[in-house]
């Protein structure tokens, strides 16, 4: 299985984001979390800033939008360039009907699931995603303990992938380091988000190295 590392630039320095980007361009994507300080209670930037990111990263963009009102906002991340764009399950209003959209852009469509948000009226409509990102904190901040709890999801999803054939992304984000890592693979995650784990790290790339392989070693 291939896995993927798509460290997160909310852990990054703001004022330096371009040359911090430069330091991941060993991962796979670059984690892309647009708050509106409404659906989450933080606040970082919009359309603007992602369209500069999206300019000058040497690696692809994967947006997570935490924001109300994706319906209306998502589409113009995917006009934008990026490679993914991933909206809430709980924000949205017709889920399909997004997808369908970003798709039609040319993003690979995502839908997110917070903690507490069950994953099963999701499993009939696989085909409808690219990617499904199991949240394993509550969204809003870097820095948080992994929610081991999330598994039994994961679970459920890539035992629908195996069944389906269907070729959808199962991301993690919250918490992943390279312990927590191990679980996430071994429930069947094959994309994973780090932020505070790599941008803390004096050497990211030997970081996302070590991620890659503690990935790999748990992964079926
Ligand atoms: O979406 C979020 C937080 O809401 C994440 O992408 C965080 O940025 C992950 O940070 P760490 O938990 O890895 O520090």
């Amino acid at each position: 299985m291939t896995v993927r590392i798509n460290p997160s630039i909310l852990s990054a320095d703001f004022v330096n984001l371009h040359d911090d980007i430069e330091t991941i361009a060993s991962a796979d994507l670059v984690h892309v979390d647009v708050m509106d300080n409404h659906f989450v209670p933080n606040l970082t930037f919009g359309p603007q800033m992602v369209g500069r990111i999206q300019d000058v990263s040497p690696i692809p963009l994967d947006v997570h939008l935490m924001i109300d009102d994706p319906d209306r906002w998502a589409p113009g991340y995917a006009e934008l360039g990026a490679y993914s764009v991933t909206f809430h399950a709980e924000a949205a209003a017709d889920a399909v009907g997004l997808a369908r959209r970003l798709r039609q852009i040319g993003s690979r469509a995502g839908i997110a699931l917070k903690p507490g948000t069950p994953v099963e009226p999701y499993l009939d409509l696989l085909a409808e995603f690219d990617q499904v990102l199991v949240m394993t904190v509550e969204p809003g901040f870097g820095g948080q303990s992994f929610m081991p709890e999330t598994m039994p999801k994961l679970r459920l999803l890539r035992e629908a992938v195996v069944r389906t054939g269907l070729d959808v992304w199962l991301q993690v984000d919250g918490g992943i380091t390279e312990s927590t890592i191990a679980f996430a693979a071994e429930s069947g995650a094959d994309t994973f988000v780090a932020g505070s784990s790599v941008f803390s790290s004096p050497d990211r790339a030997a970081q996302i190295d070590a991620l890659r392989s503690a990935a790999l070693a748990h992964t079926h």
